[in-house]
C-alpha cells in the first residue's frame, strides 16, 4: 500500500495526470529557479511540502504578495488560500503590519537583550487570553512544542508523552512519529534519524478513540507526562474532534497527574483570539502558539499557569533559550497583527465569510452528487474527496483520494487559485479576501470539480 502511494506521488514527470481544462500556466522562470535551487537544497526547497511532490508540476517560486494575492516568478497572479500556511490572517503586506515593522527596524534588528516590545506583545496576549498566565517567546512552532514537551517532562518528572496519529507538532525528534503534514503527504509518517529509544517514549493512538486512551494510561500507569494534541487537527486533513472528546482528554490528564498540551500553532488566534481553548472552553495546562503571532515573521511561544511556567529557566530547572527569541522586528509584526484581530467583529466577519464560501461549494458538490465534502471551522477549511458526513480520524482518509486533489490543484492553479501543494493540508481565508475574490474562486472550484469527477 505504502509503495503504491509513494509511486503515485513520486516524480516530477507526472505523466499520470493530464489537464482537460485550461492550458497549463507558464512555469518557465519557476522551473529555472527550481533547477538552480536543487543544486543548493535537498529537493530544491527549505521545507519539504513546498516541493510540489504530490501535485502537478514545478513548485511555483513566489516573488510578491499583496492582500489575498500572490505573483510568481513568471508573473502569474493567484488568489492565495495557503496564506503562508496560516499566519497571514490579514493577508499579505497588510499596511499596519508593514508600517510597524519598518518603524521598529529603524532602531536595529536584534539585540539579544530584553526590549519593551516583548512586554507589549505579551501583555496584548495575556490580557485577552484567560487560559495562560505567563509565556515564553521562541522562534518557531517546532521550538514552542519541543519546549512545552520538555516543560511537561520537567514538571511531572515523567518521560512518556502521548500523541495522536496524524497530528503534526513540528519536527522535533519525539514528535516525528505517525505525524501529518509533509510526512503523511509523502506516505512515510515517521522520520528516519529519530533514535528508537526516543520514539519509544512517544505513545501514539488514534484520534477520537477513548478505549485506546484508557488503555494507554493503564499500560503506562504513572509514566505519562503529557497528552499533546492539535485540538483542531489540521495537518492530516481537518479532523474535527468533539468537545466531549477533548473534555475526556482533560479529565484523563487530571485524573492521572499528566499535563494536557494544546498545540495551537494553527488554531491559535485563528478560530478566535483564544484559539481552540476558547472555542471549546477547555483549559489545557500548556498551550503552544506560532504563526499568527508573528504576522509572517518567525515567532512561536508557549504559555501556561504562572506555577507551571515557574519551572522554566532561570526561575526553574527546565532549560530553554534562544539568541533571536523575542526578536524586536517579529514582536512588532505580532503587535500590529494582533491589534487588528482584537477589533470588534473581526472574527465574526471572517468566520461568516468563510461559512458562506464553504456552504456554496458544498451545495454545488451535493447537487451534482459528487463524492466531495468541505469540512471547516472558523476560517480554516479542507476539501475531502469522500461521501462521509464527518472524518475525525486519520484512518478514515482514503490515500487514493489524493489523486483527485492532484487533478484539482492543477486545475485551480491554471485558473489563478493557489492552494498549498498537498491534499492533506488545509486552506485559510484572510480578512483580505473579498466577495469578488471568493466568487472568482468558487467558479474556479466548480469548474475544477466538474473536471475531476468527469475523469
Ligand atoms: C500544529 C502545528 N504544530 C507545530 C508546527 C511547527 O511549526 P513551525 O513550522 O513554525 O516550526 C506546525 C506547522 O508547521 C503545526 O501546524
Ligand atoms: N503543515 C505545515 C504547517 O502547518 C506546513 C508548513 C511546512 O512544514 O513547511
Amino acid at each position: 500500500m505504502l509503495d503504491s502511494i509513494k509511486k503515485m506521488f513520486s516524480g516530477d514527470e507526472d505523466v499520470a495526470v493530464s489537464t482537460t481544462g485550461k492550458p497549463d500556466i507558464s512555469r518557465e522562470k519557476s522551473a529555472e529557479l527550481y533547477a538552480k535551487a536543487k543544486t543548493f537544497f535537498p529537493g530544491g526547497v527549505n521545507s519539504p511540502v513546498r516541493a510540489f511532490k504530490s501535485v502537478y508540476g514545478t513548485p511555483l517560486f513566489i516573488k510578491k504578495g499583496d492582500g489575498c494575492r500572490l505573483w510568481d516568478a513568471d508573473d502569474n497572479e493567484f488568489i492565495d488560500f495557503c496564506c503562508s500556511w496560516g499566519p497571514l490572517i490579514l493577508g499579505h503586506n497588510h499596511p499596519k503590519v508593514k508600517d510597524k515593522v519598518i518603524e521598529v527596524m529603524q532602531n536595529g534588528m536584534s539585540f539579544g537583550a530584553p526590549t519593551a516590545l516583548e512586554n507589549e506583545l505579551a501583555e496584548l496576549i495575556l490580557k485577552n487570553n484567560k487560559f495562560i498566565e505567563k509565556l515564553r517567546f521562541v522562534s518557531s512552532g517546532t521550538e514552542a512544542v519541543m519546549s512545552a514537551i520538555r516543560l511537561a517532562r520537567g514538571y511531572t518528572k515523567r518521560d512518556k508523552i502521548l500523541k495522536f496519529e496524524g497530528c503534526y507538532h513540528g519536527h522535533s525528534d519525539s514528535l516525528l512519529v505517525k505525524a501529518g503534514s509533509g510526512l503523511v503527504t509523502f506516505g512515510e509518517t515517521s522520520s528516519a534519524g529519530v533514535p528508537k529509544s526516543f520514539a519509544d517514549e512517544t505513545i501514539v493512538i488514534g484520534l477520537n478513540d477513548v478505549d485506546a486512551l484508557n488503555k494507554a494510561f493503564a499500560d503506562f500507569k504513572g509514566q505519562i507526562a503529557a497528552i499533546i494534541i492539535e485540538p483542531i487537527p489540521a495537518n492530516n486533513g481537518l479532523l474535527l474532534q468533539s468537545k466531549e472528546y477533548l473534555q475526556t482528554l482533560r479529565d484523563v490528564c487530571t485524573a492521572n497527574g499528566a499535563l494536557l498540551i494544546f498545540d495551537e500553532v494553527i488554531s491559535g488566534f485563528r478560530v478566535g483570539f483564544e484559539g481552540a481553548a476558547g472555542h471549546y472552553q477547555i483549559k489545557p495546562d500548556i498551550i503552544t502558539y506560532g504563526k499568527i503571532i508573528g504576522g509572517g515573521l518567525p515567532v512561536g511561544m508557549y504559555g501556561a499557569s504562572a506555577e507551571i511556567m515557574g519551572h522554566v529557566s532561570p526561575d526553574g530547572g527546565v532549560y530553554q533559550a534562544g539568541t533571536l527569541s523575542g526578536n524586536p522586528v517579529a514582536m512588532a509584526a505580532g503587535i500590529a497583527q494582533l491589534t487588528e484581530l482584537l477589533k470588534s467583529s473581526f472574527y465574526k466577519d471572517l468566520n461568516n465569510k468563510t461559512q458562506e464560501f464553504v456552504d456554496a461549494i458544498q451545495r454545488f458538490a451535493t447537487a451534482r452528487s459528487y463524492k466531495f465534502k468541505v469540512f471547516s471551522i472558523g476560517s480554516i477549511f479542507w476539501f475531502a474527496f469522500t461521501d462521509k458526513a464527518s472524518i475525525s480520524n486519520a484512518d478514515e482518509i482514503d490515500p487514493a483520494s489524493m489523486e483527485k486533489f492532484k487533478v484539482m490543484h492543477r486545475e485551480l492553479i491554471n485558473r489563478g487559485i493557489y492552494f498549498g501543494p498537498s491534499g492533506y493540508e488545509v486552506g485559510f481565508i484572510s480578512s483580505a479576501h473579498n466577495k469578488i475574490d471568493l466568487e472568482k474562486t468558487k467558479r474556479a472550484i466548480f469548474d475544477s470539480l466538474d473536471l475531476v469527477f468527469k475523469k
